[in-house]
């Protein structure tokens, strides 16, 4: 037991002609998305006893656009997490496909190694979207009180809403439950446009 991390949801983030866009260019790049990998010390690995996603790192004309709204809601992100506000040092991006049997277990978003001390992942924004009426099951993003704060919170499960963003800080452990969706197109997935903001 401990302390659940301020986290907040801004929905109808996209106009829906460009959360729609972003899903044709997902749908449409399905050959260049690969297994998703986690850090294993300095390397990134495929574990699929720990993460089982589809990952593609290109937003193409979406980036821009995605990390403008973005900058545009930091100071209400700032306020919502309590976090004081930083100066901004990168983003990064990647557009994440879960389909049947996906998921990604228990882990924090801050690099552990200390591979590059210069840089730190301090922010965790994930876009939400995906066909309507909803074709998969599950794929909640479960956030997990931390041990090292004194309290009685409990876990909560954020079930994906098409069109929302949802933010938390990095270091809040989090995981995304299994997801069901057993025969359908690619198109009808689990997607997610994952952002990491760094101070
Ligand atoms: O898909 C999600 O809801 C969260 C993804 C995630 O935790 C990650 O990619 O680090
Ligand atoms: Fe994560």
């Amino acid at each position: 037991m401990g302390k659940l991390l301020n986290y907040h949801r801004f929905e109808n983030f996209l106009e829906p002609v460009l959360a729609q866009g972003l899903l044709e260019y997902s749908t449409r790049n399905y050959s260049n998305f690969k297994e998703a990998t986690v850090h294993k010390g300095a390397m990134n690995v495929i574990n699929k006893e720990y993460r089982r996603s589809l990952v593609y790192r290109d937003l193409g004309e979406f980036k821009e656009q995605i990390i403008s709204q973005i900058t545009d809601l930091l100071p209400e992100i700032f306020d919502k997490l309590k976090i004081n506000p930083f100066v901004i040092n990168a983003f990064e991006t990647e557009i994440a496909a879960h389909g049947d049997g996906a998921f990604f277990s228990e882990h924090i978003d801050t690099f552990t190694g200390n591979e590059d001390r210069q840089k730190a992942r301090a922010i965790s924004v994930v876009y939400y979207f995906f066909t309507e009426p909803k074709q998969f099951e599950g794929g909640e993003l479960k956030l997990i009180p931390v041990e090292f704060i004194p309290g009685e919170d409990e876990a909560v499960s954020l079930t994906p809403l098409h069109n929302s963003l949802l933010v938390f800080p990095s270091f809040a452990p989090h995981e995304v439950l299994p997801i069901k969706c057993p025969n359908v197109e690619f198109a009808d997935w689990r997607f997610t446009v994952n952002c990491w903001i760094y101070k």
